[in-house]
């Protein structure tokens, strides 16, 4: 009766693709090769309305249009709920959110760390001798720079640069990647025998533990000797962690899984995104010279401060207009309904079903942005000072804007990670030139399921920059 119910509920919702029994199947297998199309038929045909896909473990409900994205993002959690999102093998909880966020409240005290490591991971990473032009696989360099960088504000220096440490944190992302790619591809009868849990003492999680304890045993003597507050008391996130955590969190095991969950969380989006910024800045060489120009003249009057930061329009608006275009998935927000959940336009979306909300549309639709498929990397930061209103800001979220998700549960990370990578981006134009490698068209991405990646093997081409 339940499932009877519930199969009428969904009937009345519009499907895109097959809806046979068993072209069932078909769409589905159809909807892993080509999601983004198939997304982009649902918001075409459905704007403003609910629609759903077949996939392998049931209907994909997809959202569009402020009032049904209104609806998700005041939901309570015990209505729709959040499971998932991240992978099954890593959990963010409450507090990591509340401790990611704080990140971006000590951001003033630890960006002189921040910016040196920053330029000393890029001379590392990069290798680059005199002025010769030297060719370097994107993505691997910035998935290492973010990694060391964003360690540096997680545990700080001489972790931050261990390269054991930057390894096993770069392996995880890769892990949970490949879990998501097997969840999205397979039908979920198969994921449990392709998906390896990772974060075991045997794998992964046993190795941070080993890394992380001396640390944390040496930071628990001082701790217990002197206090909270000693004078060379580390400003870091595992230094706050630690002065807040009670009674089984004090473990090493319990503090490993927390930093490594914030690293998979912090690295895997920031460095899909950062490569894609710089495959535009290569591929779109015309705008260098007034990014050059804003980042010299700010740089020069504040230096590399948090003010300086927040003056940079230009390049604020380069990296936003960047996440506009290159979503990391073609929908945003995914939820489980808890129970049956009404939106305001009577759609009844019935327990159980997996819901999104159609953020890849929304960021192309002409009736939003002008000219919506080019990349205008000033969009958002106009001659006439419009830039200067926060709301045109990356970290300024809305139903037109969604690459963070919305509500309570948005990215909590966006204030810290913008203005790492705004200044990496500054760092980059005023230090060196980069072209692409093949004829200076931008590499195509890879696409899994409704994940989409930069290309993972494209290169760019640096060299320092002449004086
Ligand atoms: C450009 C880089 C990033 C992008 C595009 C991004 C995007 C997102 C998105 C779309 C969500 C889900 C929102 C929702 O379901 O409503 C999310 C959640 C989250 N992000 Fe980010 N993120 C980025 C960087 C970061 C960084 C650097 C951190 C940590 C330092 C971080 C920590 C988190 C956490 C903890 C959540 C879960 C929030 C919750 O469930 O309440 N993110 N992020």
């Amino acid at each position: 009766k339940y499932l009877k119910t519930s199969e009428s509920k969904l009937d009345a919702i519009p499907t895109v693709g097959p809806n046979g029994l068993f072209s069932y199947y078909w769409g589905a297998f159809k909807y892993n090769l080509r999601a983004h199309e198939i997304i982009q038929e649902g918001y075409s045909k459905y704007k403003g309305k609910a629609f759903k896909i077949a996939n392998w473990s049931g209907w994909d409900i997809i959202v569009s249009g402020p009032m049904l994205i209104e609806d998700m993002k005041k939901a309570p959690d015990g209505h729709i709920s959040t499971i998932g999102a991240v992978s099954c093998n890593l959990k963010v909880d409450r507090t990591t959110t509340y401790q990611v966020a704080q990140l971006a409240r000590s951001l003033d005290a630890q960006l002189a760390d921040i910016r040196d490591e920053i330029t000393t991971s890029f001379v590392d990473v990069l290798q680059l001798k005199g002025n010769e032009w030297v060719s370097i696989p994107a993505m691997d360099a910035i998935h290492q720079i973010i990694c060391r960088t964003s360690n540096r504000a997680l545990v700080g220096l001489p972790l931050c640069r261990d390269p054991e440490w930057i390894a096993l944190n770069l392996q995880i992302t890769t892990d949970v990647i490949k879990e998501a790619v097997a969840t999205h591809l397979l039908p979920s009868f198969m994921a449990p025998y392709v998906v390896i849990p990772f974060m075991t003492e045997a794998g992964s999680l046993g190795r941070g533990i080993k890394i992380l304890r001396p640390i944390v045993e040496e930071h628990q003597r001082c701790l217990d000797e002197y206090g909270s507050g000693w004078a060379e008391k580390p400003n870091n996130m595992l230094s706050w962690i630690m002065d807040e955590a009670k009674g089984e969190e004090r473990s090493v095991r319990n503090l490993a899984i927390r930093i490594m969950t914030i690293n998979f969380t912090a690295n895997s989006d920031s460095s899909m995104v950062f490569t894609h910024a710089l495959f535009y800045l290569a591929a779109y060489p015309q705008y260098i010279n007034q990014l050059r120009k804003e980042v010299e003249t700010v740089i020069e009057e504040d230096g590399w401060s948090k003010d300086a930061l927040a003056r940079m329009h230009k390049v604020d608006s380069f990296l936003k207009e960047t996440l506009r275009l290159e979503c990391i998935g073609f929908v945003s927000m995914l939820r489980k309904a808890m129970k049956d959940f009404t939106f305001s336009d009577g759609t009844v979306v019935p327990a159980g079903s997996l819901i999104s909300i159609a953020s890849f549309p929304t960021h192309l639709d002409n009736e939003i942005y002008n000219n919506p498929n080019a990349f205008e990397p000033f969009r958002f930061a106009p001659e006439d000072g419009e830039g200067i209103n926060p709301r045109n800001q990356m970290t300024s979220i809305n139903s037109e804007y969604l690459p963070f998700g919305l509500g309570r549960h948005a990215c909590p990370g966006r204030f810290f990670i913008s203005n790492v990578m705004k200044a990496m981006l500054a760092h980059i134009v005023v230090t060196y030139d980069t072209k692409l490698e093949d004829k200076g068209v931008r590499p195509a991405n890879v696409t899994y399921g409704v994940m989409s990646s930069p290309n993972p093997k494209a290169k760019v081409v640096f060299r320092k920059r002449l004086p």
